[in-house]
């Protein structure tokens, strides 16, 4: 590396004049400066700095994954950055409790003089959420909207060239899809699971039956609900069922993709699933932590303003609770817990499949 040639200060470094002379507020142009507008700018500005930090780190994993083939150094990488997003949302989740310092009425000394200004029109949240992999159509109908009415031309113009490409969600779906690592020759690995999973179900079904604790409406209850378990298992070695419950949204992923996480999970322990066992489990904290900040925002919400509407025009509180459940986006992540299988029930792997699996490096002592 070079050394540089000019010294460097640090304020010129880090542009200080610039990031500590933007906090203007609104309260001074129309009379006494509010004094808790400042921390209410300054944490939105922070936020704004930790979403620019993750969508650079995004991005360089959807260039990874948008790639023909993924090394397995690419993939170190792309765990790597993963991991740093999760840690940076674990401090933006955190950070709610500082904007939660200011009460309700010291909001509202300066919140009339924000309107029709709102997170709405945070362009980054939105990049991420779309980069990520929320598509306009799983979006409630008024956050459909407000991407046409809300934002000014050019930022609805780049979040539209944004939905166009393929989303994180996308990539890894097809990265899943073409594992090579389904078939093996003579073993059906599928066919002996599905074995297994009928005992797990017919087990599950019995313990309904038996259990005298239940109510007749409880256990009708259940059993409606373990035959839909049933159906999702059932799906699951049907492509044709798969694909129809995934039309109807009870699945997002494709069933190959799904098939090669579940197989991938399953055996997160031989070295070569590994990594890519590694990746799913960080997607899953990635939409866990995310759907933990949209609860927390939405809590922050309803204390400062109860049922009161928000000044970008939504209902508030009750919008933003519903998206913490629709605008989930790696979810088929979570729900795949149900067709685990403990190790014990594992169909045993055939020789020849788990030397291949296996790192033949280390030869044990002799
Ligand atoms: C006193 C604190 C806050 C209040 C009362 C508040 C209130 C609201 C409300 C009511 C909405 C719905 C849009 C509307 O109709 O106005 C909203 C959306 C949003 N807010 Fe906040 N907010 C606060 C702080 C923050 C902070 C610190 C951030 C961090 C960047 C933030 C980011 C967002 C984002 C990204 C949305 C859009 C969410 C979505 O569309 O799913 N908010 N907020
Ligand atoms: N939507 C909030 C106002 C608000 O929080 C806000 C206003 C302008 C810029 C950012 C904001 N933060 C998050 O929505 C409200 O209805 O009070």
């Amino acid at each position: 590396m070079k050394r540089n040639i000019s010294p460097v200060y640090y304020g010129d470094y880090l542009q200080l004049d610039k990031i500590l002379s933007a906090q203007s507020l609104q309260s001074t142009r129309y009379g006494e400066p509010a004094h808790d507008e400042m921390l209410f700018v300054i944490v939105h500005q922070v936020y704004e700095l930790w979403f620019k930090q993750v969508l650079h780190e995004l991005n360089s994993v959807i260039d990874a994954f948008a790639q023909d083939s993924i090394p397995d150094q690419a993939l170190i990488s792309v765990v790597h950055r993963l991991n740093r997003i999760i840690q940076i949302q674990q401090l933006m989740n955190d950070q709610i409790s500082v904007m939660e310092t200011m009460t309700p009425q010291q909001f509202l000394a300066f919140r009339d003089y924000l309107v029709p200004a709102s997170g709405f029109q945070s362009i980054q949240f939105k990049r991420l959420e779309i980069s990520l992999g929320l598509k306009r159509e799983f979006r409630i109908d008024f956050d459909k909207q407000s991407f046409y009415s809300r934002l000014k031309d050019a930022d609805r113009e780049l979040l539209e060239g944004l939905e166009a490409k393929p989303s994180l969600f996308d990539l890894v779906d097809e990265w899943l899809a073409r594992m090579p690592l389904l078939k093996f020759n003579d073993f059906d690995f599928w066919k002996y699971y599905q074995q297994a999973t009928d005992t797990m179900l017919s087990d599950d079904r019995q313990t309904i039956v038996t259990n005298t604790t239940l109510s007749d409406t409880e256990r009708e209850q259940e059993l409606r609900d373990w035959q839909s378990t049933r159906d999702n298992f059932d799906a699951l070695f049907m492509q044709e069922n798969y694909n129809k419950l995934r039309e109807q949204g009870k699945f997002r992923l494709s069933h190959k993709a799904m098939l090669a996480a579940l197989f991938i999970k399953q055996y997160s322990e031989e070295p070569i699933f590994n990594l890519p066992f590694q990746v799913i489990t960080a997607l899953t904290e990635i939409d866990e932590k995310l759907t933990i900040w949209r609860y927390r925002h939405a809590m922050m919400v309803q204390r400062m303003l109860g049922t009161k509407i928000g000044t970008g025009g939504s209902s508030g509180h009750h919008y933003l609770k519903k998206t913490t459940e629709s605008n989930r986006i790696f979810l088929d992540f979570f729900n795949m817990a149900t067709f685990l299988l403990p190790k014990s029930m594992l169909p045993p792997l055939p020789d020849a499949i788990s030397r291949y699996l296996g790192f033949y490096l280390s030869q044990g002592k002799s």
